[in-house]
């Protein structure tokens, strides 16, 4: 049987204080095969890019892991020492974020901020790395490569700063990419290019994906498995289209009922949206239950 790719087991992280520690992510567990592409969806707060920094090793004070383990290829990342995890970072798992603009260099050329890539993880030469920048800008399906190598990344719209956080996630061919909402700041029409270059390259390459949005119209676009998070805690996971079909836990009909559909009633004002209550703003209700329902719900009404 095909190992997982990817093996997160009961992930636990706090938020330390000096009053004591506050629980952010509870137990969450999930895998990702090699090649698949497994999307985690939820509201605002619910945990879910504290989930891929955790993977990454990039989390920062206040928030810590405090129990669980998150195997990679095999090994535990948790245990991995800061200067391996380093070189892990960018050559076998890549991350791309929301805003590019924060994740480039403002001072640098997009071109040699790829090429560092080839430099850095494959010991390329600069003049070789500058070769290959091109190829990737290309890849990515930048028009004129060999002009926008020499682009600074406040020289290029957001569409475009996406695309070469791309060519710089892929340039090591790593065998995971983490995309954390890599469309929200993009338009809709610039999105769907995004989204369709992401299953492409990564479907061409064999690599996996975790791939977050609190946008359940994106994930179940790109996405062949789905892990719904709420308040912490991974409360639902299942094949795409069976999650979408027989939706099982309360909080994610409820996140579906708050979906417009076109030409439903909804859409000619007869019917209103769900919302859902909320219960990440008061964390302390994390210590009392696993899972939290939207009020109703329980009782089985369409939340
Ligand atoms: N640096 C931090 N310091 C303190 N609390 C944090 C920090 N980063 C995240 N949190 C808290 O951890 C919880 C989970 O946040 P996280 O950013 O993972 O949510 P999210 O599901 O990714 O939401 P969004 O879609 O808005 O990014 C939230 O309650 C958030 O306030």
């Amino acid at each position: 049987m095909t190992e997982p790719l990817l093996d997160v087991r009961n992930l636990d992280l706090v938020l330390s204080h000096r009053s004591g520690d506050l629980p952010i992510l509870q137990d969450i567990s999930f895998q990702i095969m090699p090649g698949e592409t497994y999307g985690l969806v939820g509201e605002s707060g619910s945990g879910k890019s504290v989930t891929s920094l955790a993977i990454m090793g990039l989390l920062k004070k206040p928030l810590k892991v405090s129990g669980g383990q998150v195997v990679f290829q095999g090994q535990d990342l948790l245990k991995l020492r800061p200067r391996r995890m380093r070189d892990l970072r960018g050559d076998r798992v890549a991350m791309i974020f929301q805003e590019p603009m924060t994740a480039l260099n403002p001072l640098s050329t997009v071109g040699r901020q790829i090429a560092e890539m080839y430099v850095l993880h494959q010991g390329k030469s600069w003049r070789e790395a500058r070769r290959l920048a091109v190829h990737a800008l290309d890849s990515v399906k930048v028009p004129n490569p060999e002009r926008r190598v020499g682009n600074y990344p406040h020289q290029m719209s957001g569409g475009l700063r996406q695309r070469v956080m791309i060519a710089m996630a892929l340039a090591c061919d790593p065998d995971l990419l983490i995309a954390d909402e890599p469309t929200t700041a993009l338009d809709v029409t610039v999105q769907a290019e995004v989204l369709r270059l992401i299953k492409e390259l990564c479907a061409a390459r064999g690599t996996a994906v975790l791939f977050i949005s609190h946008d359940l119209g994106v994930i179940a676009s790109i996405c062949q498995r789905v892990g719904v998070m709420y308040a912490g805690c991974l409360v639902e996971e299942n094949d795409t289209v069976a999650l979408f079909s027989n939706p099982r836990h309360a909080y994610t009909r409820g996140l579906m009922g708050a979906l417009p559909r076109l030409g439903s009633r909804l859409t000619h004002g007869r019917q209103r949206l769900v919302d859902i209550d909320s219960v990440i703003a008061d964390r302390s209700v994390l210590t009392e239950t696993r899972f939290i329902m939207p009020r109703g719900a329980a009782n089985g009404e369409s939340a």
